[in-house]
């Protein structure tokens, strides 16, 4: 059942912001001032004009993570702005760090020009250690990450594409298991043919999809239509589905990643039998779950709110990502790399759940089916399951640069960090 919060609540719990910044030397004398500060800061200085990748070793670099915005697709609320979006910014650094002890810094900037953008990016690479875009409207997005990617050397993820793609593949992954359903013979209805939509549909394919019905706002992209940018026509289908009406029938899954409410429930009833709903629109789905429940009890349902079951959200994928990709130094986020993360994630869902989790969940049983597809966020295992997968997978894509890499060892520490101790630490 949905939480019951109030906008004063939700206003109040705001007041001042969501995270603030800790000292983590001592400063508290005058020989501690000389080393922060002048003179003694002058050393890092001097040693990182030599060589720039002790920037690593002597400063917050290696841990520190830019969350970039321009406001112009901010959750489901569209173009609000930067200044409006900086609570959502605000609470990506805050999920950085609660989850992953990643340091995050949200930068909302005026700038809708995408070359603009990337510079600005690209001149900020000095102070990060990676870069995670987060609600940049498409298809800017797309040109600003690839763009992004070859210039930089740190890694850059638009958390929309990717980290959506990620949790979604995982949380499919495993409704495919539940179901038998065989992906190759689905038809899967994507709602949104943005930054999320492109890429979750992009990284279906990659799982065996052949029939995304995929739709936009004027309806569905189809072979007909002659205003489709590049990024939607490469998924036009030669269909005679035009509405979201026609695409819905027969269905075997859809995937809602456009606005609130687009999904009725004679849509859901004319699905395939067993049919996956991920209605991912923020913060509200393109249909509730009890709306579902009213016309079917075969279907498995997903949303991204963290107040039902089945918490399809990117919030499981870049606090654990940028961990795993920081500490082997990752230079880029790859497919491999997103790829593993999706298969950790899939596959934790089937280990037995901690009392914890399921206190933080009200005392719920959780165990996995069809209201369990995903791990929770408050699941500290996700980070030993998902970063040590991503770490690994940087070594082996050849992205990594530290000088060496020992899965176990790095297991054992992410084990460590979470008060866990490993009986098979190279599992
Ligand atoms: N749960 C999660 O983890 C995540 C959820 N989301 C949610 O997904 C949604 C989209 O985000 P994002 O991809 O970043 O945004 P974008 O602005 O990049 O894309 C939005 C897409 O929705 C389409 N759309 C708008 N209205 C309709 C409609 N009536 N019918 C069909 N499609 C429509 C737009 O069409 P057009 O191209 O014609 O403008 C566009 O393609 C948001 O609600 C966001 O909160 C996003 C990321 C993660
Ligand atoms: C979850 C998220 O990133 C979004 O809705 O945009
Ligand atoms: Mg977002």
């Amino acid at each position: 059942m949905p939480h019951s919060i109030t906008k004063d609540e939700v206003l109040k719990y705001h007041e001042g912001g969501k995270i603030g910044i800790a000292i983590t030397k001592p400063c508290d004398s005058a020989r501690d001032l000389s080393m922060a500060y002048t003179p003694g800061v002058a050393e890092p200085c001097l040693a990182i004009e030599k060589d720039p990748a002790l920037a690593y070793r002597y400063t917050n670099k290696a841990n520190l993570v830019a969350v970039i915005t321009n406001g112009t697709a901010v959750l489901g609320l569209g173009d609000i702005g930067p200044w409006a979006s900086k609570p959502v910014m605000e609470g990506k650094s805050v999920l950085f760090k609660k989850f992953a002890n990643v340091d995050a810094f949200d930068i909302e900037i005026d700038e809708k020009d995408p070359q603009k953008l990337i510079a600005i990016c690209k001149a900020l690479e000095p102070t990060f250690g990676g870069i995670n875009l987060e609600d940049i409207k498409a298809p800017e997005c797309f040109e600003i990450e690839e763009k992004l990617k070859k210039i930089t050397n740190i890694p850059v993820m638009h958390d929309d594409q990717h980290g959506t793609a990620i949790i979604t593949s995982a949380g499919l992954m495993n409704a495919l298991e539940l179901t038998g359903k065989d992906i190759s013979k689905m038809k899967i209805v994507v709602i949104g043919a943005g930054a999320a939509g492109i890429a979750c549909a992009k990284m279906y394919r990659q799982l065996g999809a052949e029939e995304i019905v995929m739709l936009d706002s004027k309806g569905v992209i189809h072979s007909g239509r002659d205003d489709l940018n590049p990024y939607k026509a490469e998924f036009a289908l030669d269909t005679t589905d035009r509405t979201l009406e026609d695409a819905m029938r027969g269905a075997d899954m859809v995937l809602g990643l456009s606005r609130a409410g687009l999904v009725t429930k004679e849509m859901v009833a004319s699905m395939a039998p067993d049919p996956i709903i991920f209605a991912l629109a923020n913060p509200v789905p393109e249909i509730l779950p009890e709306v579902v429940a009213e016309v079917r009890d075969d279907a498995m349902m997903g949303t991204g709110r963290s107040d039902y079951p089945n918490q399809v959200n990117n919030v499981l994928g870049f606090p654990f990502i940028f961990r795993g990709a920081l500490d082997v130094r990752a230079t880029a986020i790859t497919e491999g790399m997103k790829m593993a993360a999706a298969k950790a994630l899939a596959d934790l869902a089937k280990e037995p759940v901690p009392q914890y989790v399921k206190d933080a969940y009200g005392g719920e049983e959780l165990a996995f089916g069809p209201d369990y597809l995903i791990p929770k966020p408050f699941d500290k295992r996700v980070l030993l399951w998902e970063s040590a997968a991503v770490a690994r997978a940087a070594v082996e894509e050849g992205v990594a640069q530290v000088e060496s890499f020992d899965y176990c060892k790095y297991r054992t520490k992410l084990a460590a960090d979470i008060g866990l101790i490993l009986a098979d630490p190279c599992e």
